[in-house]
């Protein structure tokens, strides 16, 4: 069996596409990978604030465009920046096993209070800043190393990054800042964070079966339906992140915060976060 599998071109991508291509290999006997490389709006408009211009599927829509062209079999995405809802005849078939999930501070070495936060994201603007109230926020864009770069040169003091990209390439460190795990309790991980999808035709999820990984997709999908539930794009400063046992949740009106979750929780995704957010003080 041959898998054309659909990525983007950032270093971080080519290296998580690598990761699925490895996985089906050790999964399904015999069966062969092949990238087809894309570049996204995402990627090409490098100018476009993600503040202004909204992220829905910026960085996933000509991945989708591929599979619905028969050009790719998998279309492999950062869970994070994949909308909840697929086009006609696109389904998700899953995920890899998540990596780590938080996500980290990277501030410029000296600095321990920063004045200005490189980051477009409400969620992250709003949660760091309880930790650090007098902070004024810019926009960074650019691959993970090209932020690093910018924060050690001064383009801001700080700026947030999830850990899972910085591990998967293999930063454990960088010249000139210092990196700061952010617990659950400092920053909520977006829905998907850490997380692989693996994006298919709707009826070849089934040659994907023995690839995905089942308690990545039991978090996954709780997390995504507390996003369905509230509408939330990217530009709704919300998370909510699900442990084995815990539901870590953050939104403008509430704060984080931090609820038990039992196994029948899991296996009624709409139906808990429905009510768990009604508990919370959302309505309709
Ligand atoms: N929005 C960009 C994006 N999409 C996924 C990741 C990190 C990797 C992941 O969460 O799987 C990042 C970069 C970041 O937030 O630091």
């Amino acid at each position: 069996m041959k898998f054309i599998l659909a990525t983007r071109k950032s270093p971080l991508a080519l290296t998580q596409t690598e990761m699925v291509a490895a996985r089906i290999k050790a999964a399904i006997p015999g069966a062969e990978c092949e990238l087809l490389k894309v570049v996204t709006t995402g990627d090409q408009r490098v100018e476009w604030s993600l503040a202004k211009q909204g992220g829905k599927g910026l960085f996933t829509a000509e991945l989708e465009q591929a599979l619905l062209r028969g050009e790719a079999d998998v279309a492999v995405h950062s869970c994070k920046d994949l909308p909840g809802d697929n086009p006609p005849g696109l389904v998700v078939a899953g995920f890899l096993p998540r990596e780590v999930t938080h996500d980290v501070l990277v501030l410029r070495e000296g600095v321990s209070v920063p004045a200005t936060i490189g980051t477009s994201s409400p969620r992250r603007q709003q949660q760091i800043a309880k930790l650090f109230p007098q902070a004024t926020f810019t926009e960074i864009r650019g691959n993970v190393d090209t932020r690093l770069k910018k924060i050690a040169a001064g383009d801001a003091d700080a700026t947030i990054l999830a850990a899972a990209g910085m591990k998967r390439l293999g930063i454990t460190g960088w010249p000139g800042v210092v990196l700061r795990p952010l617990s659950f309790a400092e920053s909520v991980p977006a829905v998907g964070q850490g997380a692989i999808a693996l994006q298919c035709r709707a009826g070849d999820e089934g040659k994907l079966a023995a690839v995905v990984d089942a308690p990545t997709a039991r978090a996954v999908v709780l997390e995504r339906a507390f996003q369905a539930s509230l509408g939330a794009g990217c530009q709704i400063a919300f998370a909510a992140h699900a442990t084995r046992d815990t539901l870590h949740f953050f939104h403008e009106k509430t704060g984080i915060r931090t609820l038990p979750l039992r196994d029948a929780d899991f296996a009624a995704p709409s139906a808990t976060a429905g009510r768990i957010l009604q508990e919370l003080g959302f309505h309709g």
